[in-house]
């Protein structure tokens, strides 16, 4: 079985692989690898791949070196199963990468917009010949709110619990509402724009934050929560016997 981890900015989600079936997934803190150990006395691990987009504390790197597996540590020379025209892939997200993967392994003759809302929202474009052009960086949900309240003088910290109206009655359905539509019509204006190019293009959609969508845009997006994690199952498995 493949053991598959992926550390973010906010959370590190670990999961277990058998034969290309995801057979159990968790979502823990960044700093601490936890689940690690229980993980590999419940399930017979034979390799590992690890993915990471901060620096790792000694607690969690050693938990990682005591693996008794090989890890493949995923970095800009590992072999890939797409062609990677980023022109810094030595400064590419590897979560990124992973997320285009995993979208090309299930439609590989596809134009692809891939979105992944985490901290920060990624659009990726890989093309029907498996050949990834690059994407881009915005801000997250939670940045989105900690910004306005960290350089404003008056604006408090809101959340997406709460009263949601299309325009803002108050304080804080104004941020609330700013946010979130701000979110839904920045990823629909995307796949508007890239639909007059790629009219056949299809839309993922993945990473932690869940929101709405007006229908016309939900109807097209196949969400899925773990994109990134089968995206790095792929490219382990691609190197098989390489590690
Ligand atoms: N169980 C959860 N624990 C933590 N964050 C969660 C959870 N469910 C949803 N979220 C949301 O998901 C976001 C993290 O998404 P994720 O894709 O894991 O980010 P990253 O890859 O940048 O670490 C958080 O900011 C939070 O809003
Ligand atoms: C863009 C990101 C911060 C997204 O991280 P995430 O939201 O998944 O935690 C990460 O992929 C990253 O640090 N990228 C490096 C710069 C680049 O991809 O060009
Ligand atoms: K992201």
């Amino acid at each position: 079985m493949n053991l598959i981890i992926d550390i973010g900015n906010t959370m590190a989600k670990v999961a277990l692989f058998n034969d290309g079936e995801m057979v159990e997934v968790l979502t823990e803190s960044n700093q601490s690898l936890d689940c690690l150990k229980a993980l590999c006395v419940k399930y017979p691990v034979n390799q590992g791949i690890v993915a990471t987009v901060i620096d790792l504390n000694e607690r969690v790197l050693a938990d990682l070196a005591a693996l008794p597996f090989p890890l493949l540590w995923l970095n800009h020379e590992t072999p890939l199963p797409v062609v990677n025209l980023y022109e810094t892939p030595e400064t590419l997200g590897y979560d990124r990468m992973a997320a285009v993967v995993g979208a090309n392994e299930q439609f590989p003759h596809r134009n692809i917009l891939v979105i992944d809302a985490g901290t920060c929202i990624t659009y990726e474009f890989i093309d029907s010949k498996g050949q990834y052009h690059g994407g881009n960086i915005s801000p997250g949900m939670q940045m989105r709110f900690k910004a306005l309240r960290q350089f404003t003088g008056r604006l408090p910290l809101v959340d997406t619990n709460g009263r949601k109206l299309p325009m803002g009655r108050d304080t804080e359905t104004a941020i609330r509402a700013g946010v979130l539509k701000g979110m839904e019509y920045e990823i629909s204006g995307y796949i508007e724009s890239m639909k007059h190019k790629y009219p056949e293009l299809l839309v993922f959609l993945t990473g932690g934050d869940e929101f709405s969508f007006d229908s016309s845009v939900k109807s097209i997006i196949f969400a899925d929560r773990f994109l990134v994690l089968k995206g790095l199952n792929r490219i382990l498995n691609y190197n098989n016997g390489r590690i």
